[in-house]
């Protein structure tokens, strides 16, 4: 504990400083679907790292990032093919999944969908409904990018998700600069991920509240 700190709690006010909470939360999705550039635009603008240090996962990554003073603990999975059977070893061990699906890759929003028929037939999901599950559409500024109302149809998450499952689907584009709507020049647009992270942190701090 750093000296400042210990003097505030001396003097009773560490109080007013809140707490940060930690979550823990698992990236997945296929391959080249951007989910590695998506941890990386969810970090400062000091940790983030330029687009073409971002390589293909191998396995799985550690990463983390802050949103509302909620500390995420990031495990990016590789959504290659090879690794994917590495994914449930996870689904028990995380407190949110984020799915992150390429809205530019039609082609394979088949492969999309069994895994992730295959992942809310797991047990560690499909036994743990309050496990919220946040559906991200990437790369929404590229020219064949589809809608996110095409990407749920598609994946008939309506369908497929349970009634009772805390789930959201977000689009984003998080390489574009861009300086339509409410983006500042030079930065992203907020484009309804920022909404969605604040959906997802309030659900992880009530279950956190709720296991404490
Ligand atoms: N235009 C655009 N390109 C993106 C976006 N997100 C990711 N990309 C690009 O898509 C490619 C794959 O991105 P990654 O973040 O490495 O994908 P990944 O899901 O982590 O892939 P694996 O680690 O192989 O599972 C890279 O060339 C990224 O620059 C986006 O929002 N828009
Ligand atoms: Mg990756």
């Amino acid at each position: 504990m750093n000296v400042w700190r210990k003097l505030m709690r001396i003097l009773g006010i560490a109080g007013r400083t809140p707490r940060r909470r930690k979550a823990r939360a698992l990236f997945v999705g296929l391959n080249n679907a951007g989910k590695s550039t998506l941890l990386n635009r969810l970090k400062s603008d000091r940790e983030q790292v330029s687009r073409k240090m971002i390589t293909p996962t191998v396995g799985f990554t550690a990463g983390q990032f802050v949103f509302n003073n909620v500390k995420f603990a990031v495990t990016d999975m590789s959504g290659r093919d090879g690794y994917r059977a590495l994914w449930e070893s996870m689904y028990g061990q995380c407190d949110a999944i984020v799915f992150v699906v390429d809205s530019t890759d039609q082609m394979r929003f088949a492969v999309v969908k069994d895994e992730l028929d295959m992942m809310l037939r797991h047990p560690d999901v499909a036994g743990r409904l309050n496990l919220p599950i946040l559906f991200v559409a990437t790369k929404t500024a590229a020219p064949d990018a589809c809608g996110a109302s095409t990407v749920a149809t598609a994946l008939r998450l309506h369908e497929r998700l349970e009634p009772n499952r805390q789930w959201r689907l977000a689009s984003t584009d998080a390489i574009t600069t861009t300086t339509v709507g409410a983006g500042m020049p030079g930065q992203p647009v907020d484009d309804g991920l920022r909404e969605a992270m604040e959906w997802l942190v309030d659900l992880v701090k009530v279950s956190h509240h709720r296991q404490s």
